[in-house]
């Protein structure tokens, strides 16, 4: 974590509950707006598939780079932004690309692209194994491990990568196995978070700049009616710009799970459960989906609800790697009665951004003070700012 360590553990405790595995508690009272916890990647490795397309981000620090930047002379895949950046692209990593590059780039050739993300997060983990070992522990901690459960896909692809990787890699002093492999690639599936590609409203399909694993941020179980969601400030010129933020939408009591959304909230009922079931492996049966599991088909149209709402057209944007959200097992905050027929449509109204394309979820800026709820709301998506009439109206 980079800071405020002390102080998540003062805010979050570690809780275990039934048949949703480890999870984050509020330790006190949380008020919206609240930076429950702050942390910094324990690896962070680039989206783009390196032998098709020229990442147009340093390697290290994720930043667009400047025209002059020059990519490694040796392995001729990364560039990096600045000396400080390029010191991480360790002399394993570089040998490793550069093997995969002058000997291997035609044994990708009949993988998807994906393959060759999944590729940089194996020798990212593997580098981090021989860099850091206590922090591949920590690595090796997470949820997740590959086994009888896996897809066939899931199955060949952990073969292919672990056979090519063995060639191809300089000798590593620890041992990888196909069993470790495989088991990694699951890891990254349920825990790896997404750093986006800059808002435009003409982008609607964001692309993930890079992905990163947060351990900590990790234990944030899912809801698909979040109380807190996620910033990142990957643009800023600070220390820190890859660092996770995890704010509170709304006041949460003390004991109550602190829960984010996997996903941008306005995906519709059976594309969540799809997706939470097919990469994270669970049926989600929080009060938002046991509502919408009764829908019929036209009612599961998430743009049938937004219009309902009086809202602006919503469509669903699946395939983004972001998160957005409101509360639920969470507690959200509202009475649940304001409408029957979709309980927690005031938090459609309230914490959705309303931008064209954006899909992000709004969050107070911090409280001055614990007492003092601010009354200006940020997207997490497209960083606008918005009053809260809510609060302004108090
Ligand atoms: C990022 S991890 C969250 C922390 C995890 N519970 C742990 O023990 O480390 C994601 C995994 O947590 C579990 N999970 C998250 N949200 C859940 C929910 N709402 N219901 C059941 N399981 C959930 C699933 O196993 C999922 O693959």
């Amino acid at each position: 974590m980079s800071d405020g360590g002390a102080k998540t553990e003062a805010l979050l405790r570690v809780a275990e509950i039934g048949g949703r595995g480890r999870s984050l508690v509020a330790a006190q009272s949380l008020r919206a707006g609240e930076v429950v916890l702050r942390e910094s990647p324990l690896l962070l490795y680039s989206a783009f598939p390196f032998l098709s397309s020229a990442s147009p981000y340093c390697d290290h620090c994720f930043r667009l780079l400047s025209q002059s930047a020059q990519k490694c002379q040796s392995c001729s895949l990364v560039s990096h932004c600045s000396s400080n950046c390029f010191a991480s692209h360790t002399p394993w990593l570089c040998e490793s690309l550069r093997r995969i590059h002058q000997s291997y780039s035609a044994a990708f050739a009949d993988q998807p692209s994906e393959r060759q993300v999944q590729a940089r997060f194996l020798l990212s983990a593997y580098n981090l194994a021989a860099a850091s070992p206590s922090d591949f522990q920590i690595l090796l901690s997470l949820q997740g491990n590959g086994g009888d459960g896996d897809s066939a896909s899931d199955s060949a692809a952990a073969k292919f990568l672990h056979s090519l990787l063995s060639a191809v890699c300089p000798p590593l002093p620890v041992p990888i196995s196909p069993e470790l492999t495989a088991a990694l690639l699951v890891k990254d599936k349920v825990n790896g978070f997404g750093l986006m590609e800059p808002f435009s409203v003409s982008n609607e399909k964001r692309s993930v700049r890079a992905y990163g694993i947060y351990p900590k941020t990790s234990f944030f179980n899912h809801d698909c009616l979040p109380n807190a969601c996620r910033f990142d400030y990957v643009d800023s010129a600070s220390d820190g710009n890859t660092d996770i933020v995890i704010r509170m939408i709304h006041d949460v009591p003390q004991g109550r799970e602190v829960c984010l959304s996997y996903f941008p909230v306005n995906m519709n009922y059976s594309s969540r459960q799809k997706r939470l079931a097919e990469d994270y492996g669970f049926k989600c049966d929080c009060d938002r989906c046991k509502v919408e599991s009764s829908w019929s088909e036209g009612e599961e149209d998430e743009n049938d609800v937004m219009e309902e709402m009086g809202d602006e057209e919503m469509e669903d944007s699946e395939g983004e790697n972001e998160e957005v959200e409101v509360g639920e097992a969470c507690g959200n905050g509202v009475d649940d009665d304001d409408d029957a027929s979709f309980p927690h449509a005031y938090f459609f109204v309230r914490y959705m951004c309303e931008k064209e394309n954006c899909f992000g979820t709004l969050a107070p800026i911090p409280p001055k003070t614990h007492d003092c709820a601010s009354k200006v709301l940020e997207c997490n998506v497209c960083g606008s700012l918005k009053e809260d009439e809510v609060v302004a109206n108090q």
